[in-house]
């Protein structure tokens, strides 16, 4: 029996998502598209009578202009959020900024699949005179943490999941425990493996989950945090369908 639910959430499209980059840790603004995303994720929260008692965030644009606007919608824009890098996206090393279909056609798809969606096979590390290295590194939103061991060059999603779950355990279960009603901000990958972990799927299951921009997602859990429901969006199956079918094809040459 469902005792438990929690929204998720991935940001509306972002300017890279537009032009179809590599991003991870880069910080990319909202594209137009995005923020109309967000705005429409509010509303279909709004209209399905949403209210939350925390949100929870990463420390990227993308994400907390999503959050933002989402909860103006809904009428709780003073809700209390806390933000941390381990809902960040997935850190995509050395191809950070480069074009996904000009990879796929420099290094075959089958490659990109690999790099974009195998489990735990991690990208070509971010070295220090990759382009994007000085600001990602030096960025004053990471003075808390990662610290200087821990601070990524590259990521996989069995990565991506070391550090999120930590976060999951021990800051939003608790919360979900106490009956706080709650909504995750953040990107494809950081919560795939939130997915992947509440789902217990398997790394082939995994692999073919494409989550789509700004379409909010509900979890119903049991007593024990078991999903009775899963990935329950808040969109049309069609339209849902089309999203997660346009993210896979991000990948193929053009
Ligand atoms: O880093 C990126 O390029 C995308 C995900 O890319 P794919 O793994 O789908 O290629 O992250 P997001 O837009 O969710 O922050």
């Amino acid at each position: 029996m469902s005792k438990y639910s929690i929204v998720m959430v991935r940001h509306g499209e972002s300017e890279w998502n537009l032009k179809n980059l590599f991003c991870g840790w880069y910080d990319a603004d909202l594209s137009p598209k995005g923020k109309e995303e967000a705005k429409a994720a509010g509303k279909a929260l709004k209209d399905a009578g949403y209210k939350f008692d925390i949100a929870h965030t990463s420390v990227l644009t993308r994400a907390q202009k999503t959050l933002c606007s989402i909860l103006e919608e809904i009428g709780q824009a003073d809700l209390p959020v806390k933000t941390t890098w381990r809902l960040n996206e997935r850190h995509y090393g050395g191809l950070t900024g480069m074009n996904k279909a000009e990879t796929a056609a420099k290094y075959g798809e089958e490659q990109v699949q690999v790099w974009r969606r195998s489990f735990d096979v991690p990208p070509p590390p971010m070295e220090e005179d990759h382009p994007y290295y000085n600001e990602i590194v030096n960025d004053a939103r990471y003075k808390d943490g990662p610290s200087k061991a821990e601070f990524p060059k590259f990521e996989s999603l069995k990565l991506t999941i070391e550090r999120t779950l930590p976060y999951w355990n021990e800051v939003i279960v608790p919360q979900i425990k106490e009956g706080k009603k709650i909504l995750i901000a953040a990107h494809g990958n950081s919560l795939r493996g939130i997915v992947k972990y509440l789902d217990n799927l398997s790394e082939d299951q995994i692999m073919k989950l494409n989550l789509p921009t700004g379409i909010p997602f509900v979890y119903e859990l049991d007593e024990n945090l078991k999903p009775c429901v899963s990935l329950k969006f808040l969109g049309d199956e069609e339209t849902v369908k089309k999203a997660m079918d346009a993210v896979a094809a991000q990948g193929k040459a053009k």
